[in-house]
């Protein structure tokens, strides 16, 4: 049996899977940051991810429902906010979400907001990952579920290149269409700052240490497989599943 890693050891292991597992490493990631892609395949990216990021909230308010204190769940209820926004009150301005700046994500590269919303066409290996991603978080223990979303320490990198990348190489990007992407690096750090303090602190066996470790594995692969999805579905070859979207389905109506 492995012995318990000290604090900057276990980190270090953490920080090593990342390293080798994100999908910063995925040909699609990569195709998508260095201009590569077509604008087809950048609506399929737009499209399917929209599915991750509706179901985010849903598996945070998952957590928040299992967290004993106070500061926890003020802590984590601010990921809900940040995706879900807010309505304006007490003189506060209203905020928008990230789910709403996704789907402006995805109205600027020229999809239809209520085909979007409908999940119509997301390809079935996007929606068994992130169903997948889920269901991990309501049925493991709280300390894996947290650990789960440890990817975020990772974010701030990819995201700052593939924003970048995408508005470097595509004519049809603009600093507005990605405007989901601003706050994200911030926001990312904060909240994987407070997961990784919770797993460092919680994780107070080797075997616990180990179940962080696999979670933060399965949680690659819930990102990894999405990106798999779109490049056997999308590039060539494309094996696109039957009812899958295809190029010019759920156009808005004054789409160029
Ligand atoms: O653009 C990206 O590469 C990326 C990656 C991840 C991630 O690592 O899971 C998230 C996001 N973005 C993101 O925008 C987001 O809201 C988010 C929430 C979570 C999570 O697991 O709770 N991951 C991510």
């Amino acid at each position: 049996m492995k012995a318990m890693m000290d604090r900057q050891e276990f980190e270090a292991a953490l920080r090593q899977i990342g390293a080798e597992r994100y999908h910063h490493l995925h040909p699609f990631q990569k195709l998508l940051q260095d201009g590569q892609l077509t604008k087809v395949q950048v609506q399929a990216w737009a499209l399917n991810r929209y599915y991750y990021q509706s179901q985010i909230p849903v598996k945070d308010a998952s957590i928040l429902a299992r967290l004993q204190t106070t500061a926890l769940r003020r802590g984590w209820r601010q990921r809900i906010i940040d995706h879900d926004g807010q309505e304006a009150s007490d003189g506060q301005p209203a905020q928008r979400g990230g789910i709403e700046k996704w789907i402006a994500l995805a109205d600027g590269v020229g999809l239809d907001r209520d085909y979007v919303e409908s999940g119509e066409g997301i390809l079935p290996a996007t929606r068994f990952a992130v169903d997948a991603y889920v269901h991990f978080v309501r049925e493991k223990s709280l300390l894996e579920a947290i650990a789960s979303s440890l990817t975020e320490l990772f974010s701030p990198t990819v995201i700052g290149i593939r924003s970048k990348g995408m508005l470097a190489h595509y004519d049809f990007i603009s600093q507005e269409t990605l405007a989901y992407f601003d706050k994200r690096p911030v926001q990312a750090k904060r909240d994987s700052d407070f997961a990784l303090a919770y797993c460092l602190d919680n994780a107070r066996r080797p075997e616990d240490q180990r179940a962080v470790m696999d979670a933060l594995r399965f949680k690659c692969e819930v990102l990894w497989a999405q990106l798999d999805a779109l490049y056997f579905s999308y590039v060539e070859p494309a094996m696109t599943p039957p009812d899958a979207w295809r190029p010019g389905i759920g156009m808005k109506a004054d789409a160029p």
